[in-house]
């Protein structure tokens, strides 16, 4: 409210030409206290009252007098423009009762009485007294208002509803309707007392309490704890989830950032931040194409369509990122990038450890070893006459001390000659030693293989360690998977069978043996040698003598000996009585290819006896891959298949009979198929084959 709308207007002013008769005549016929007086020109120059009127008549002046010399000089003014409050401050400090309203100029537009300012001060009371009970009916809260004897006089709605009150309160001492809520001190030492926690009406609530002016009572704002409590614990349920999420990201290898609509950066992982080149905070509320050069977030944030797995070049280096818009009740609020491989060095070293701890793992596993019975060439079954041809050379070769090389694809019982081999040899009284050369770790090859000597180097067991070589002494010494074994370890390999003479590892004294060596790949040497990947000189040392063991599918003669064989071993493990195979059963393994050879075929037998319950193996306990073979001989070409469909299947086939044929031995797997463990993995993910 300004003094415009509290003034009184169309006043009139006297002029100083004016008899004191007309000064007074205006005063009464306006019934003001005071007017204007103006100069010609119209401004204010002074003030005529009822006491200048009574002062001239005291002093006897004849009333056609001119009013100059009895009006005062002394004018309290107030601008049109003045706000209320002004205008109040103005009021409370004069006494006069008429104030003169002026413009900017100083020209008299009105006068400002007592009278006017009474009654701006009801409409400012009315206005605020509307704002208030608005505010009071309106809010959330709870409010109760008690005099200065702790009555209560008011309580709003939303008190009402809170406290679930059914009957008015008003009148009733606070004391009585809610018992324990003490305003004494509140009143009397016009104490605030905030986030008081009291029981009204058996409901929990959180209270303000002031007191109202001095000793005029007070005021209680409250609301209910149990929605209070709600809203605390979604908020700690936020914050719990904010941190979780933070927790998860940091974790990540790779850079996840989140941007709002805008496109401004509002959350980054650890990973971005390294990424990016920059802290957190450099970062948070930038729009993140400042931040990053081609962005597609902001399409992501339009478009609303997520990208997975893309190539983007970022400082000419190409990732691999993905985009997902985030959605909320139908509405793109957000987007959340992902740069993957941002780590691919850490990755590909974690991968590194984890193969090479696996490649201890199963060298340590074979170090364990067992202590089994002596294979002779009695135990290789065979009644193929080229396996018989073949075992009795074998038998002859194993007479002399020739190195010998047993090649032919994996199963085939290449490990079983050897040993074979051993016992029918004149090294049978020394021991045999088997090395799986692709399963020793690179860093422990050479000590391996030689030995060390005592106090070779740090953590080396005292007084030195033996090497296999060493070990053999006398003996064999087989080396499996001769074609995995590396370049380094070939050309000491060389000179060992050249000399049967040695260093350990730390030593400079030569150590003579007397071994014979026999070897086994199921690599085609012969390429490997023209490919550079294994030494010529080495492959001539090592193929003195070799023999080709023949797949099963060549000899499918022996299948059902082999079978007999098996059987009878495993009823006596499981104490079953099988005692052979169905006819439709027999036709399945004789005509099945065999890509495991004998390792396979016993392992499914293995599988078959478990599964049996009858005396014999029935169709039902072969493993899948065998029983669709009965249905389909050659390859099932399905209408509704394409390349890559049957590509799949065979695929999948593949990895089955492999996992069975390799007891689920991985590495084994990976071994038979050529393929690498991550491929592999990424196969049996892919195809959803279950691996234990
Ligand atoms: N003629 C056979 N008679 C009896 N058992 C056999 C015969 N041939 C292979 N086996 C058995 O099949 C399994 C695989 O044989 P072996 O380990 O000797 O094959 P390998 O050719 O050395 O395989 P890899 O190249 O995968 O090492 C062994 O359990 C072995 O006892």
């Amino acid at each position: 409210m300004l003094m415009r709308d509290m003034m009184t207007r169309d006043v009139p002013s006297l002029h100083l030409k004016d008899s004191l008769r007309q000064g007074v005549e205006l005063l009464r016929w306006t019934k003001l206290d005071a007017l204007p007086v103006v100069d010609e020109a119209g401004l204010l120059i002074g003030i005529f009252t009822k006491a200048n009127v009574l002062d001239a008549f005291l002093a006897g002046v004849d009333t056609s007098e001119l009013i100059e010399g009895h009006f005062n000089t002394q004018v309290v003014t107030v601008g049109v423009d003045a706000p209320y409050q002004e205008v109040e401050q103005r009021a409370k400090q004069t006494l006069v009762g008429t104030g003169v309203v002026v413009d900017k100029e100083g020209k008299a537009l009105g006068i400002f009485t007592k009278v006017d300012m009474i009654l701006a001060l009801f409409k400012e009371a009315e206005k605020l007294a509307t704002q208030l009970n608005t505010v009071y009916q309106a809010m959330p809260n709870g409010i109760i208002v008690v005099d200065r004897h702790n009555c209560i006089q008011q309580i709003n709605p939303s008190g009402e509803k809170i406290l679930k009150l059914k009957e008015p309160i008003q009148g009733l001492k606070l004391s009585n309707a809610f018992p324990g809520l003490d305003l004494r001190d509140v009143i009397i030492k016009s104490q605030h007392l905030v986030g008081v926690q009291t029981e009204m009406n058996q409901v929990k609530v959180l209270c303000n309490i002031s007191p109202i002016g001095e000793l005029a009572g007070a005021v209680i704002v409250f609301q209910a704890l149990t929605d209070f409590d709600q809203v605390a614990l979604e908020l700690d349920a936020t914050k719990r989830l904010y941190e979780t999420l933070l927790t998860v990201t940091n974790i990540a290898y790779e850079a996840i950032f989140v941007v709002d609509d805008q496109g401004k950066i509002t959350l980054v992982n650890e990973a971005a931040c390294q990424f990016f080149g920059k802290r957190e905070k450099e970062l948070l509320q930038q729009p993140i194409e400042q931040v990053m050069e081609n962005t597609r977030l902001m399409r992501t944030l339009k478009t609303g369509m997520a990208e997975t797995n893309e190539i983007q070049v970022i400082n000419g280096r190409p990732y691999i990122v993905s985009r997902m818009p985030i959605v909320r009740q139908g509405k793109i609020i957000g987007a959340v990038g992902k740069i993957i491989f941002q780590k691919l060095e850490e990755v590909k070293d974690v991968a590194q450890r984890l193969a090479q701890m696996d490649q201890e793992l199963n060298f340590y596993k074979e170090r364990v070893g067992s202590t089994r019975l002596p294979v002779t060439f009695n135990q290789i079954v065979t009644v193929s006459q080229d396996l018989r041809r073949l075992k009795n050379e074998a038998e002859i070769a194993a007479r002399g001390n020739s190195t010998i090389l047993l090649t032919g694809e994996s199963g085939t019982g290449k490990e079983l000659f050897a040993e074979a081999i051993h016992q029918a040899s004149p090294y049978r009284n020394g021991p045999y030693v088997k090395v799986n050369c692709a399963a020793v770790p690179e860093n422990l090859l050479e000590s391996e293989f030689f030995g060390y000597a005592n106090g070779a180097f740090t953590g080396a067991q005292k007084g030195g360690k033996l090497g296999k070589f060493a070990t053999a002494n006398g003996g064999t010494l087989f080396l499996d998977e001769i074609g995995d074994m590396s370049l380094n370890l070939q050309s000491k390999l060389l000179r060992v069978l050249e000399d049967r003479c040695f260093e350990p590892v730390g030593s400079n004294e030569a150590v003579k043996v007397d071994i014979r060596i026999i070897t086994a790949t199921n690599k085609e040497l012969q390429q490997k040698v023209a490919s550079g990947e294994f030494r010529s000189d080495l492959y001539y040392r090592l193929n003195v003598i070799s023999f080709r063991l023949i797949p099963i599918r060549d000899r499918p003669e022996d299948i059902i000996p082999l079978v007999h064989v098996f059987l009878e071993k495993l009823n006596q493990d499981f104490g079953k009585q099988i005692s052979g195979v169905t006819p439709e059963v027999q036709k399945i393994l004789v005509n099945h290819r065999w890509p495991g050879n004998v390792r396979e075929l016993k392992n499914v037998i293995e599988r078959a006896v478990n599964f049996a319950s009858g005396e014999l193996l029935e169709l039902t306990d072969l493993p899948f891959y065998l029983r669709e073979e009965k249905q389909e001989d050659a390859f099932p070409l399905k209408k509704e298949w394409n390349l890559e469909s049957v590509h799949e299947h065979l695929d999948k086939e593949t990895l089955e009979q492999a996992l069975l044929i390799m007891k689920g031995n991985k590495s084994e797997v990976a071994r038979l198929l050529g393929i690498s463990r991550s491929w592999l993995y990424e196969k049996l993910r892919r195809y959803d084959i279950s691996h234990r």
